[in-house]
């Protein structure tokens, strides 16, 4: 082949003209280029935003402000990084962008608002009703699932069909004796870890509670914890598939960015996700086949599984029916959402209550006052616990697990926020982690302060964007209240059952956004008997 053929600025020169003609042009073209590149790099937003013409065509007073990153590449380090919601808050002050800010990663334009008034624009408009699809999420087959299938009648269905079947009160309230049935599992592991070891890394407890108390209500299914036996062995081997696929949502992917990169694969994502889809789909089209069979055999309703969520697939009307595809991936998120967000969290707050005695013992008079020590705390105890509740919400202000609220929003068409302009496409963020540590919203923010909460019962169910750690709108998190009663009580039967102390290792509040705001060095601590033992 000719030198030509290989030069890839073949096509412009004309084959008259001599080599060293073609070399000068080269670095004559090269010049441009780069100062091209240079130009759009250094455009508000940066590249991505550059390319769309929206920032660069908009007159500088509506242009939205915004850092142009590092050439290219532009805001990368910000995602690759543990701490994104913190970079991404101080770039915000820095830029004087709370309101809105852009920026680009590669060639993808972002907008990110870090004030409660934008996030309810963003979050409550229909034009933001869409999640971008990164490659994992794809590859998992979650476009086919409630979290990132595009707004549209199939969204809609599943959201209906889970709103009445899985996440309605009177079903939350009838699964109400299992979650107490498993604060008392997880109480018993406590204890057996204490007489052990004499201390407990709680997160692997409440994780293996959390997966049981969705399986449940998902797939009508429970786990012994590490007991010898076949259950034991399932339930491994779900944690594992529910930990592997966290991750792999998890990881920084540059081919979503970078969509030359794709068909390389280089960080293997691709590979893990269809390793991961193949092993879930022989796990969860088990189960499904076995609640087909004891359907056929007439014994449903009969046994354990009543009603579970699996159930109301089969069950679907022929112009609602799934297909298996679809159903397991509907099944496989409810699990995958439902598990690690409850533990997180509950590990933050009993983290919070190791470093803060006085407020744990507030709380535990108050669960001794309303209780007393001779039965445990049960659901409807709850609503007469505002002080535990109070603490449940400065922890969710303080470390909500989804700082950036876990998933962003797509725009579905062109749209304007205030003056500026938002091609279709733009990824929509809200930094819900600034939100909640601005201190023109809150007096003391960086203070762990329940009494805030005794004095102004704000909502956390998204209508007050000032605290909304389950979003807000049409895609506000539909497991909001199962989360949070399940929390609150497992929360309460810990409280009432120990006494929180640390153990030599100390507490370290340290960070790792990887889906969720994990903490970075799992708590280890001891809990010591106290009030109403099961
Ligand atoms: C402490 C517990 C939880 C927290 C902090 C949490 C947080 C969130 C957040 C921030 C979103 C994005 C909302 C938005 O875009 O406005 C979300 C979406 C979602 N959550 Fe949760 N969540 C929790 C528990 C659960 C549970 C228990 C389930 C189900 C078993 C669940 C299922 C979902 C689903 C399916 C979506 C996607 C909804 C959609 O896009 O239409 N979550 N969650």
């Amino acid at each position: 082949m000719s030198t030509e053929y290989n030069n890839p600025l073949f096509f412009f020169i004309p084959s008259s003209i001599d080599y060293s003609s073609v070399i000068s042009f080269q670095l004559f073209f090269g010049a441009l280029l780069t100062i091209a590149v240079f130009g759009f790099w250094v455009a508000p937003g940066g590249l991505a935003w550059a390319l769309s013409n929206a920032n660069a065509n908009a007159q500088s007073k509506t242009a939205i402000p915004g850092p142009s990153g590092l050439p290219i590449v532009g805001l990368l380090f910000a995602f690759t990084g543990s701490l994104t919601h913190r970079v991404l808050a101080k770039l915000t002050q820095s830029f004087h962008a709370v309101r809105l800010m852009a920026f680009s990663v590669g060639f993808t334009r972002f907008i990110i608002s870090s004030h409660p008034e934008t996030a309810k624009e963003i979050l409550n408009s229909s034009d933001f009703a869409d999640r971008p699809i990164k490659e994992s999420a794809y590859e998992l087959l979650f476009h086919r699932a409630m979290g990132f299938a595009p707004f549209g009648d199939y969204w809609r269905n599943l959201r209906r069909i889970s709103a009445t079947h899985l996440f309605c009160p009177k079903r939350i309230a009838s699964f109400g004796a299992f979650r107490s049935e498993i604060g008392a599992k997880m109480i018993d592991e406590i204890k057996g870890s204490m007489g052990l070891r004499g201390e407990v890394e709680i997160k692997k407890v409440l994780h293996f509670g959390s997966l049981n108390n969705v399986m449940m209500s998902v797939f009508g299914r429970s786990y012994d914890f590490y007991k010898n036996g076949v259950s034991e062995n399932d339930g491994h081997e779900l944690e594992e598939l529910v930990s592997e696929g966290y991750e792999l949502l998890g990881i920084f992917n540059w081919s979503d960015h970078f969509p030359v990169l794709g068909w390389l694969d280089l960080q293997g994502v691709r590979k893990r996700c269809r390793n991961l889809v193949s092993k879930v789909n022989v796990f969860v089209g088990k189960i499904i086949e076995e609640h087909r069979r004891r359907r056929v055999n007439g014994v449903l309703r009969d046994d354990q599984s009543a009603g579970d969520f699996v159930d109301v697939l089969l069950e679907l009307e022929k112009e609602d029916r799934l297909n298996d595809s679809d159903m397991i991936a509907v099944l496989w998120e409810m699990i995958f959402r439902g598990t690690d967000t409850v533990a997180i969290l509950l590990e933050w707050i009993l983290a919070r209550m190791v470093l803060h005695p006085d407020i744990q013992s507030k709380a535990q008079s108050e669960i001794d006052n309303v209780v007393g020590t001779s039965r445990p705390v049960s659901d409807a105890d709850l609503p007469n616990l505002p002080y535990l509740q109070s603490i449940v919400k400065e922890t969710l202000r303080m470390h909500p697990p989804g700082p950036l609220l876990s998933w962003a929003r797509l725009a579905i068409q062109d749209v304007h926020i205030g003056q500026n302009f938002i091609p279709a496409g733009t990824t929509a963020m809200v930094n819900m982690w600034a939100i909640t540590h601005d201190e023109k919203i809150w007096s003391e923010p960086n203070e762990f302060k329940p009494e805030r909460f005794m004095k102004e019962d704000v909502s956390i169910m998204g209508s007050d964007l000032r605290l909304a750690p389950f979003g807000s709108g049409r895609r506000v998190c539909p497991g909001k209240a199962m989360g949070m009663a399940t929390v609150q009580l497992w929360f309460a039967q810990l409280l009432q059952s120990f006494k929180w102390v640390p153990s030599d290792n100390g507490v370290d509040l340290s960070e790792r956004l990887k889906l969720s705001l994990e903490m970075k060095k799992p708590l280890i601590c001891k809990a010591l008997p106290r009030g109403f033992i099961a």
